[in-house]
Parts: C-alpha cells; sequence; structure tokens
C-alpha cells in the first residue's frame, strides 16, 4: 500500500468532493485507548516531544498529524500546469503523501468560537434479553447499557512549536511528522512568503494525541472481537463512535496477529472509507474486479493469480467498514467464495465453514448512505444469506459522542428513522437563520458535487493575492501505480491556496487539532526552521547578521546559528530548492488559535477530514464539523438529509436551506430490519 505523502496545493483535482457516488472516506479519528477499569477517561500524561526539523524529519508524537483541505477550482488545468512547472524545476511528482487542508475564508478578526466539548449522553435504559435466531451459533442482537454519566474527555492540551514570525503578526504552531509537501506553481520570492522569515519554535510542551478511552460499551465490542474471536457487527447511529472503535480494533487485531501481516484484511466498501481506516475496498482485498460473474467464475479468476489465492489462505480476519454501502449480493458472494477457497482439499469430511471461517468484523449504519444502484431498490448486506449464518454479535452503540444537546440528538434520532414530529419540523425548518461567526465560516454541504466545486472556486476566486500551488507526491516506488491512491483520499492530490483561504484540517494533529478543525491561511513558510526552537524566546541577547553576512550582536535576536541558517533557508526558497508550506491559523474547540505549518505525510490510515467554504454529502459521512451549513435542496438519496444534518455538533451550528420533511426519508426495509434488533444490558 503506497504511503502517500501530501504536499500542498494547486488544484488538479477539485476538492469539493469527487462525484456523489464515488468512494469517500472518512474521517480520522484521534487514538483511542482501551482502559477497561477507567471510566471516565483521565487525561493522558504529557510527553515531551522532539523536534526534527528538516524536511522528512518527524515531530515525536505528532506522527498523524496532518493538515487536508481542498478548494473546488481550477483543478485539471492547473494541474497539469503545476506539475509542467515542478518537472522544468526537477521536482519530484511522486510520493503518495496527500494533505488536506482544510481551508476557510478569512475574516475580520474576532471572537474565538469554542467547539463543542464531546459529548456523551446516556444510554436508552431499553435492555432485554439477546436473541439467537440462526441456525447457526445464534447471532446475539444487544446494546451496552451503560449507566455511567460519563465526562468530557480531557480538552488541554499544547501544541509542540509556536512560530514566532510568520507572515502574519499571530503566532503560529507547528507540528507534523514526515514533511512531503511540495510547492508547485507558488511565485518565486513570493512576498507572502515567511521563506527564511519564518522561524518556528517549540512551545513549552506537547501533549500529543492524548488518549481517548474507549466508553464501557466499545469495549465490550472490544473484547467481543479481538480476544473472544466473536463475528460481530457493531451499528449505532452517527456519532456514536463507530470509527473510534474500529480503528482501535484494528491496531489490536494487527498486534494480535503480528507474526502473520496479510491476517488481518482491513476492508471498506468504498476506496475513500477504506482509505480512512488503511485498508482497500472490499472488492480489491478479494481480487474480484467489479463482483460480476458467478462465484464459480470468481474463484477460478482467485486461484489463477498466486497472490490473490495466497492472500485469501492466509487471512483470518475480515475487518469491512461502512457495510451501508456493501451490496446484499456481494456480501453472499464473497461468503461462497471464501467458503470455497477457504476449504481444505485434504480432508474428505472438511464442510465450509460460514465465510470459510474467517471472523468478520462488520460496522456501519444502515440507516445513512446506501449501496449505490441504478434505479432499482439496493439489497442490504443485511439481507444477505451469509450475513445470518455469519454475524453472531449485533451490537447497537448508544452514546452520542457527536452532540450533547439531547433535544438535537433527539431531532437527529427521529431524523433517522424518516419520522419527525411536528416540533422537530418546526426546528429544523427555523434553522435558515443565517450562523452568527466571527471567523470560521460555516462549512456548507451540498448534495451534488458540481455545487462544492462552484462555491469552493467562487470563494477562492474572490480573495485577493495570488494563488499557490501545492501538488501531493506518492511514495508509490512504482511509477505506474503512482497517484492512483489519490482518488480514494480527501486530500487532492493538487491544492490551490491564498492566503485567507478557509480550510479544513483532514487529519488528526493532537486533542484539539482534529480532522474537521477549521482555520485559514495566513502565510507560507518553511517547515525546516522548525529546527530551531526555544532558545531563542524573546528579550534575550542574541546574534543576527548584518547586511555583509557577518555576524552582529544584538539584544533580542537569534543565534549566529540561528541566523545563519536562517539565511541559508531563504537563500534555498529563493533558489526553489526549499519548499513552502501553509501557514494556518486553526480554530480550536476551546477558542484558541493555533497556527501550524502544514506539511505533512499521510498515509492511508492518515486520511481523514475535509475541506473548506464547502464539501458534498457523501464526503462529508464520517465527519464532524462544528459549524455546519446544510443545503437540502437537491437531495436525492435516502439517509442524505440525516448525514449531513448528523455531522454538526450543536444546533447552534447548524444552518439548514431549504429544509422539506418529505425529503427526510429512511428505507423502509432498513427500519424494519433495525425493529429486529434486540438489545441487552
Ligand atoms: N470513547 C470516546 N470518548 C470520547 N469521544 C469519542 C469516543 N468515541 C468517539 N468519540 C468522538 O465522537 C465523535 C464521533 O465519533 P465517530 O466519528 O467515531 O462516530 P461514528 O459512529 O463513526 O459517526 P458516523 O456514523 O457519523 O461516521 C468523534 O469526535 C470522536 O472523537
Amino acid at each position: 500500500m503506497s504511503k502517500p505523502r501530501m504536499l500542498s496545493s494547486q488544484p488538479k483535482r477539485s476538492w469539493g468532493d469527487s462525484h456523489i457516488s464515488d468512494d469517500e472516506p472518512e474521517n480520522t479519528r484521534p487514538d483511542f485507548t482501551l482502559n477497561s477499569d477507567e471510566w471516565p477517561p483521565t487525561p493522558p500524561k504529557k510527553r515531551p516531544v522532539t523536534v526534527a526539523g528538516a524536511k522528512g524529519k518527524q515531530v515525536a508524537g505528532a506522527r498523524q498529524s496532518s493538515v487536508g483541505g481542498g478548494l473546488g477550482g481550477a483543478r485539471t488545468a492547473m494541474g497539469g500546469q503545476a506539475q509542467a512547472q515542478a518537472q522544468a524545476q526537477g521536482r519530484p511528482l511522486t510520493s503518495t503523501s496527500v494533505q488536506k487542508p482544510a481551508f476557510v475564508k478569512e475574516s475580520p478578526g474576532g471572537s474565538k468560537v469554542p467547539l463543542a466539548p464531546l459529548f456523551r449522553r446516556a444510554p436508552s435504559a431499553s435492555t432485554s434479553s439477546s436473541s439467537s435466531s440462526s441456525s447457526r451459533p445464534g447471532p446475539s442482537t444487544y446494546a451496552y447499557n451503560n449507566p455511567t454519566t460519563g465526562s468530557v474527555l480531557p480538552k488541554k492540551r499544547t501544541l509542540p512549536w509556536e512560530e514566532l514570525e510568520a507572515s502574519s503578526s499571530r503566532s503560529t504552531t507547528t507540528s507534523s511528522s514526515s514533511r512531503n509537501f511540495h510547492e508547485l506553481a507558488g511565485p518565486p520570492g513570493s512576498k507572502n512568503a515567511t521563506g527564511g522569515a519564518g522561524r518556528l519554535l517549540m512551545s513549552e510542551s506537547m501533549d500529543i494525541k492524548q488518549k481517548v478511552v474507549l466508553s464501557p460499551e466499545q469495549q465490550t465490542v472490544h473484547k467481543l472481537v479481538v480476544e473472544d474471536g466473536k463475528n460481530v457487527f457493531f451499528t449505532g447511529s452517527a456519532g456514536t463512535g463507530k470509527s473510534v472503535l474500529l480503528r482501535e480494533i484494528i491496531s489490536s487485531l494487527k498486534r494480535k496477529y503480528k507474526s502473520n501481516a496479510d491476517a488481518v484484511a482491513v476492508t471498506a466498501s468504498t476506496g475513500m472509507a477504506a482509505c480512512n481506516i488503511g485498508g482497500q475496498t472490499i472488492h480489491s482485498f478479494a481480487s474480484i474486479g467489479i463482483g460480476t460473474g458467478s462465484v464459480e467464475q470468481l474463484v477460478a479468476n482467485v486461484k489463477k493469480n498466486r497472490n490473490a489465492n495466497a492472500k485469501w489462505q492466509r487471512v483470518k480476519v475480515l475487518v469491512v467498514d461502512e457495510v451501508s454501502m456493501v451490496d446484499g449480493i456481494l456480501f453472499d458472494k464473497l461468503a461462497k467464495i471464501a467458503e470455497s477457497l477457504k476449504k481444505n482439499p485434504r480432508s474428505k469430511t472438511a464442510a465450509s465453514k460460514p465465510f470459510g471461517g474467517i471472523q468478520l468484523v462488520v460496522t456501519g449504519d444502515f440507516f445513512q448512505l446506501p449501496p449505490v444502484t441504478k434505479g432499482s431498490s439496493p439489497t442490504f448486506a443485511f439481507e444477505a444469506q451469509a450475513w445470518k449464518e455469519c454475524i453472531h454479535h449485533t451490537v447497537n452503540l448508544t452514546q452520542v459522542f457527536r452532540q450533547k444537546d439531547t433535544e438535537f440528538i433527539d431531532m437527529l434520532n427521529e431524523m433517522r428513522f424518516g419520522k419527525l414530529r411536528k416540533s422537530s419540523i418546526d426546528k429544523f425548518y427555523a434553522l435558515k437563520r443565517e450562523l452568527k461567526y466571527s471567523e470560521i465560516e460555516p462549512t456548507e454541504l451540498f448534495p451534488m458535487r458540481h455545487d462544492v466545486d462552484r462555491a469552493n472556486t467562487n470563494r477562492l476566486r474572490s480573495l485577493a493575492g495570488e494563488s499557490r500551488l501545492f501538488r501531493a507526491e506518492d511514495s508509490e516506488p512504482d511509477p505506474s501505480k503512482q497517484g492512483q491512491w489519490f482518488k480514494n483520499i480527501m486530500a487532492p492530490d493538487v491544492l490551490e491556496l491564498k492566503i485567507g483561504a478557509q480550510v479544513m484540517l483532514i487529519k488528526n494533529l493532537d486533542q484539539n487539532l482534529v480532522n474537521g478543525t477549521v482555520g485559514h491561511v495566513v502565510g507560507f513558510g518553511v517547515p525546516e526552521l522548525a529546527d530551531e526552537e526555544e532558545e531563542e524566546e524573546g528579550g534575550r541577547e542574541g546574534w543576527t547578521l548584518n547586511s555583509r553576512d557577518e555576524p552582529v550582536r544584538v539584544k533580542g535576536e537569534m543565534s549566529v546559528t540561528e541566523a545563519r541558517k536562517r539565511q541559508k533557508i531563504a537563500e534555498g526558497v529563493a533558489s526553489g530548492r526549499i519548499e513552502q508550506g501553509p501557514v494556518v491559523a486553526w480554530q480550536t474547540p476551546n477558542g484558541i488559535e493555533k497556527k501550524v505549518m502544514v506539511r505533512e505525510e499521510f498515509k492511508h490510515e492518515d486520511n481523514n477530514g475535509q475541506n473548506a467554504w464547502a464539501m458534498s454529502i457523501h464526503k462529508s459521512q464520517g465527519q464532524t464539523i462544528q459549524r455546519v451549513k446544510v443545503d437540502l435542496g437537491k437531495v436525492f438519496e435516502k439517509g442524505q438529509s440525516y448525514v449531513a444534518l448528523s455531522r454538526a455538533t450543536s444546533l447552534e451550528g447548524l444552518q439548514v436551506l431549504r429544509f422539506d420533511p418529505k425529503k427526510v426519508l429512511a428505507h423502509e426495509k432498513v427500519i424494519q430490519w433495525s425493529r429486529s434488533l434486540e438489545v441487552l444490558s
């Protein structure tokens, strides 16, 4: 799997979203730590951080950092131009990190916008016995009835770097892992560029990725999967922590099977969703192309392919994310393929085990986006025969983390089932009012991709100043495969930015700078300056260089070493050897502005996040967004309204345009199926 590195911007690929029916990734989640004894969680201890400054080095602990973002906009043409420019400059265009910044627009200062704290709502009191309705090992379906009243997660953190001098007067923070941003078409020696003038300092301490503790119900699922080895489907409404849990499960399973790299197949229904969990599409894993043809044909094809067959033989656990978009017919086919391929031909008595004996870990919310069909009604995975035979445990997560307002949670739940009360309808209508904001504009969600592109392009064009184009590099060594990965990630492969562009973080940098955080570009800087840190903080005696490049002792200036280094960097920037990246002022959930130099490496599992002024509802699936403006006018899919509105963390941060209760629909089959779910205490 290629490890994409991300670069900078210039639209080659638009930001907004890919096609409505395109695969769309889900967001990266912060790291969570399982601690069964501890709930509510206690904040982890801060760890000291060391910083590597030079390109390609890492800031310890900030491995997941990165920004994503994108603007719709001059994509193809600019991409080609940018590429040509980069090639002309002898710069590589390969490498797969993708950086997706979230960009938004400037705003004339103002109050900070605090993000809503994480909320845990007490789960419903309903509990009952499990049922088992299959002839196979009886599937049980339950929700964990969590009696605790959780507390808010630790919020406080400090970023590792403070950029003292950026192109704006505000302080800046930087953190990142490998920096693999490359500017393509930035104006050489741009005035906007921080260039050698920027200096990144390490701030006091850095509690990078603070651990989040899984809730008891999440832990229950984790145990069922990892310790008990059960076939589990866990579901739950939007914001109940399915993605967070899945990430933890994947990493635990990988540890469990560390001697067999192919033991855990991490897959999802779409490329984008797969990318978010560091996996591949279910089709790709199974080596079945688009999955047409009979089971026999598909099995024969796999057997002809040595690698594919070996992969099937070695797999022990199959993880499937976003299962709501997996077609039920495909699910049955996969089960039969697995049974056929995993059958032991040497054993006369060997009967096929369900799904070939592979452990299944499946998650998703069938009330969200359904399988893509051409006109006909979709067949859901839960309708598959193999589903009944193979899924032994269905767990319904009940604790909503994304929203804290119980009224809002109830409204969303009604919407999920497509049945709104009059009072809720009135409230949704009332949400058409303008949102108040001081700096960061609400991110607009549209059903249609072209509306997203238009919105982002218009906003970018309306900004004064020059565009800077950044291209992601792909670390994939095989030239024929380079860049392929880009289409499956949220980050654009080429991103166009200007100072003032509103962007959205699409990776988790730390506890505060999380996927979905929005900010705006305030300048362009050089990450290499991050090498020079704390010692130079304010007011002490130091050295600088005069116009003849001679060290001169001055008060409050930099050391001669630093001065020389900065000088070299300035020269490097001027000659094009050293590339700059965007400096983004993020509005963190606790209302603090943090500036971060964005030049990150994206790995498959890092992908997450969204963009700037606008994005599609499909792409927003999985996101948590503080201020959202949703236009439901062109909603065309059941579950789409629910996905869109459930991205918001609060009613205060949600504006709904063209709300129409008739467009709040759920699939009847899903409603019926959900009634069959029972709950266990
Ligand atoms: N145990 C937890 N403690 C604190 N916060 C959590 C926990 N689990 C999840 N969250 C937070 O809740 C929010 C929603 O989580 P997540 O995206 O995993 O939900 P989801 O069920 O996958 O949502 P969706 O179905 O909309 O994609 C995120 O901000 C996540 O960080």
